[in-house]
């Protein structure tokens, strides 16, 4: 490294001596404490088909947040210290997330040989976190690949989630603001693993929110976070996908990146030769990832009209059943059918994306000309219903329970009440929370909430499910994407 490096012009793209004269000269006295928070999701449309290119989903940020708070515990060494001067001992990364019962996990940070970056390795034998670990490994391996440094020292990691990501929390208050503000971080009482989740896209949060926190700590300034945005993007991309096994769509991430927006993922290629932490040239594949330096494998991602509203006066909520599906193995079937049955796929998928694309358009239209519709939302209504026809066709004949009878039931009933506009299965479906549109009043939410505190479904459900307590979430659209926090609302926590 040479400390000798002139700066940066403003704007220049940076190279790699670029970001070690900002470690040496920026950082030698890092900030002590960085926080960020990245949203949950609801894909509103395009379930299945956006993890093919060729097809869009629209995808909604959530006011749920996961938080990340990070703080140096230990100073690294000093980029100015006297060469031959000793390296001290292996730094420590203890991450908590002190709303669980028992979640504390001890890293030691681990350098690879011959260019294989940085592993965190999990202390103890207790139950490993793979979206923390991976995490931890991808983001330092990327901070000390820029910064030619492998020196962190010690870090302590807070985790603190939104009520909403788990349905152990009980109903919240939904129009008390002031309980709101009490409620923000429960204690939820329990071990992370035997929380219930509510399928509101935790793991890509809390991705996002620790990659990015890490890297805002270490290498750049809270400022910088909208410039860095993209890199984030990429580097949490890689870690999402490494930690969960496979490639998915990255919806889930460019929202917790970006906010709400219409999504076209990335091509899976880009991530497919990164290999593992500690293999030969990890870091340095890593680095061009990140960077988006590989000619050959240029990021492809789309996220149009990101950060966008819901029309005024209309409003996002979601309806927890309590009962969750399997994603995975829901995705493999119903791929495995529409390459089984590549022609009727092709219509069914292209009637969807047409239906979906039509009923984006009419959002947007509407959020940009509040008063066009003077409050009168039919025409989406109806194009959510067109949307319903199609999954439910594609329910059919996947043989896979997308939108399962005791949904439909659950939808169509919400959807008669005043004030509701629609409902669907997001994302994969199956039976997890159903997502509605709704007119942003307290009538329409007393009436949903009502009348969910005593459904009893009638029907029996052509795919066996049960649907448990059915529950109004507080969650709402929240369109931002991730960003910088104050440390106030954290106190009793950190
Ligand atoms: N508050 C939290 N603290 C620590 N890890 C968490 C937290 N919330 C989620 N996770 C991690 O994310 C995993 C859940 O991810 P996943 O099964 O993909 O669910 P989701 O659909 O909510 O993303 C948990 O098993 C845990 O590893
Ligand atoms: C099927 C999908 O297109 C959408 C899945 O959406 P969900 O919101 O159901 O996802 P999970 O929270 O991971 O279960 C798969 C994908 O796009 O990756």
């Amino acid at each position: 490294m040479n400390a000798d490096h002139a700066p940066p012009r403003p704007g220049a793209v940076l190279r790699r001596a670029d970001y070690a004269y900002f470690f040496i000269y920026e950082m030698t006295d890092p900030v002590t404490i960085t926080a960020l928070s990245a949203p949950g999701k609801v894909l509103l449309t395009g379930g299945y088909l956006c993890l093919d290119r060729a097809y869009t989903g629209t995808v909604f940020a959530l006011d749920a947040r996961i938080h990340v708070v990070v703080q140096q515990l230990k100073r690294p060494r000093s980029a100015n210290a006297p060469a031959g001067e000793t390296e001290p001992e292996e730094g420590t990364v203890i991450v908590r997330s002190p709303q669980f019962l028992d979640a504390v996990w001890e890293y030691g940070v681990q350098r690879c040989e011959n260019g294989g970056g940085v592993k965190a390795v999990q202390k103890g034998d207790g139950k490993r976190n793979p979206f923390v670990e991976t995490s931890l490994s991808y983001a330092l391996t990327y901070i000390s690949y820029v910064a030619d440094s492998k020196n962190f020292g010690s870090l302590s990691v807070t985790i603190l989630a939104d009520s909403d990501y788990y349905s152990e929390t009980g109903p919240k208050s939904s129009d008390d603001e002031e309980d709101d503000f009490i409620t923000r971080f429960m204690d939820f009482g329990v071990p992370l693993f035997e929380a219930h989740k509510t399928g509101l896209g935790s793991s890509a949060a809390l991705v996002t929110a620790l990659v990015s926190s890490l890297v805002i700590h270490r290498t750049m300034q809270p400022e910088d976070l909208g410039s860095g945005r993209d890199k984030l993007h990429n580097l949490a991309q890689a870690a999402h996908c490494a930690a969960q096994g496979k490639v998915g769509s990255g919806f889930d991430v460019a929202s917790a990146i970006y906010g709400s927006c219409l999504y076209r993922r990335f091509s899976p290629s880009i991530l497919e030769s990164i290999g593992d932490v500690g293999s030969d040239g990890f870091e340095e594949r890593l680095f061009a990832i990140v960077e988006d330096s590989d000619p050959k494998h240029t990021w492809d991602t789309e996220c149009v009209d990101f950060g966008m509203h819901l029309p005024h006066g209309m409003q996002l909520v979601l309806c927890d059943v309590d009962c969750g599906s399997q994603t995975p193995s829901m995705v493999k079937k119903v791929l495995e059918w529409r390459k089984n049955n590549r022609d009727e796929a092709d219509v069914l998928w292209a009637s969807l994306q047409n239906n979906n694309e039509k009923l984006r358009q009419e959002l947007k239209r509407l959020a940009q000309h509040p008063g066009a519709n003077q409050g009168d939302f039919t025409d989406i209504g109806a194009l959510i219903q067109r949307t319903r026809q199609h999954i439910r066709t594609m329910t059919r004949r996947t043989g896979v329970p997308i939108e399962p009878s005791i949904q439909t039931e659950l939808i169509d009933s919400l959807t008669e009440l005043e004030g509701v506009i629609g409902g669907v299965v997001p994302g994969a479906g199956g039976y997890d929370a159903v997502a509605l549109l709704i007119q942003d009043d307290l009538d329409t939410l007393e009436r949903v909430k009502e009348h969910v505190a005593n459904w009893t479904s009638k029907v029996e459900d052509d795919f066996g499910g049960k649907i448990g307590n059915v529950r109004l979430l507080g969650v709402r659209h929240g369109s931002e994407g991730v960003r910088n926090e104050g440390l106030g609302q954290y106190e009793g926590w950190i």
